[in-house]
């Protein structure tokens, strides 16, 4: 098994569905052996590509290529791919063993080898001795691990996964979850996992790209997606986010919440509007005076190991908090944080909020150019 070769590639595939574009210019590289997961909301666009993979559909401009060759006009049986669907698509009138083996009778295997090889997939989904039983009698949970054995019993290079857990129980995906990611690395194939449930994700991927509208609005590690969002759609759509409008008074200090901030290096030049993002988890409550800036509590509800509050500033942003203690709804308290957990993105200012900025410098009677001008910023800017 070679380990961090590149197995399949996108260059600018983009499709279109008469008049409506699915997919844009889409690039992407897959190393094998790897875990990744297409993660969006519905309608984003991730199963088109999957069937892009495995043949079922073509490019409307693009390559898709598969081992070093162009194959967007491969017929999708002569691919080395296999897909898991969400309904498990079964034969219901075969039993488990005719199932898994259906593909390696199609390739002719000796029925000898057939034998072992339903045996061995058999063992690795955790349903040793379930050769004969029938489709109807196994639960939600044993149809899918069913369906991943006929997958893996075809040899695949590339293994497609479509929203596999999404019908089962918490606790079962949860279980799943961990059993997939085994599978994956025992037999070192590549995965390429479909979910719209970004902690899913989180836990499942060495890569994740994030898709919105047709388009990879990130891609990245886990870690990377989680800690540094690029953009507004990425920080909201993965964990929870705070998210505030900003300018940058220079390259290490960020202005919002009426405040300054240092200890920020986030790449951005001065003047620059941003977005600035907490994490819940990153703020804690404390009293007014210590506070970095002062909210009211509005909501508060138990998740077991934390409380989740909702409070408010006097801007009206809401804030939510992670928070050990609860609280007193109505009350007012501090919020303070690290500022080494400010995240900063960019945030790409039309010309109107540019000249609404410039407008709120004049009736400041400063520099009529922000970009003249460091130290005076203004204190909010709409942009939702
Ligand atoms: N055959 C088709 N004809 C027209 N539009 C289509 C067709 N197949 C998909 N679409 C549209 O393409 C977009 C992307 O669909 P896709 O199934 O890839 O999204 P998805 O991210 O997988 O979402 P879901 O989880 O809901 O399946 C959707 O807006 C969908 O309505």
């Amino acid at each position: 098994m070679q380990v961090n070769e590149n197995i399949l590639e996108f260059k600018q595939v983009a499709l279109s569905f008469g008049e409506t574009e699915v997919l844009k210019n889409i690039d992407l590289e897959l190393d094998s052996g790897q875990f990744y997961t297409l993660l969006g909301p519905s309608g984003s666009g991730k199963s088109t590509i999957l069937k892009l993979i495995s043949g079922q559909l073509q490019p409307s401009s693009g390559q898709v290529i598969f081992d070093g060759k162009v194959i967007n006009d491969l017929p999708a049986e002569k691919r080395r791919v296999n897909t898991v669907f969400q309904n498990y698509s079964l034969f219901p009138n075969m039993n488990v063993f005719d199932n898994v083996a259906f593909g390696p009778r199609l390739k002719k295997m000796p029925e000898e080898a057939i034998e072992e090889k339903v045996k061995e997939m058999l063992a690795l989904v955790k349903l040793a001795g379930y050769e004969n039983r029938e489709i109807n009698e196994l639960s939600g949970g044993q149809q899918q691990r069913v369906a991943i054995a006929r997958a893996l019993a075809n040899d695949p290079e590339l293994l497609l996964l479509d929203e596999p857990l999404s019908a089962l129980d918490y606790k079962l995906r949860k279980v799943l979850q961990t059993e997939l990611r085994t599978i994956q690395r025992r037999l070192g194939i590549t995965f390429v996992f479909v979910t719209h449930d970004q902690e899913e994700a989180l836990a499942m991927s060495d890569w994740i790209f994030v898709m919105n509208d047709g388009v990879i609005q990130q891609q990245g590690t886990p870690e990377d997606i989680y800690d540094e969002p690029v953009n507004h759609f990425v920080a909201n759509f993965i964990g929870e986010s705070n998210i505030v409008p900003g300018v940058m008074k220079s390259d290490y200090v960020v202005h919002f919440v009426g405040k300054d901030f240092e200890n920020v290096d986030a790449g951005m030049r001065p003047n620059e509007a941003v977005e600035v993002v907490l994490r819940p988890e990153d703020l804690d409550l404390t009293t007014p005076e210590k506070g970095k800036l002062v909210v009211t509590i509005k909501n508060q509800s138990f998740r077991g190991d934390y409380y989740e509050i909702m409070a408010q500033d006097d801007d009206l942003n809401l804030w939510q908090v992670q928070a050990t203690n609860p609280a007193v709804i109505g009350s007012r308290v501090g919020l303070t944080f690290d500022p080494e957990d400010i995240h900063i993105m960019r945030y790409n200012e039309s010309e109107a909020e540019f000249d609404a900025r410039l407008e709120a410098y004049e009736d400041d009677e400063t520099p009529t150019d922000p970009s003249d001008s460091a130290d005076k910023v203004p204190e909010v800017f709409d942009h939702e």
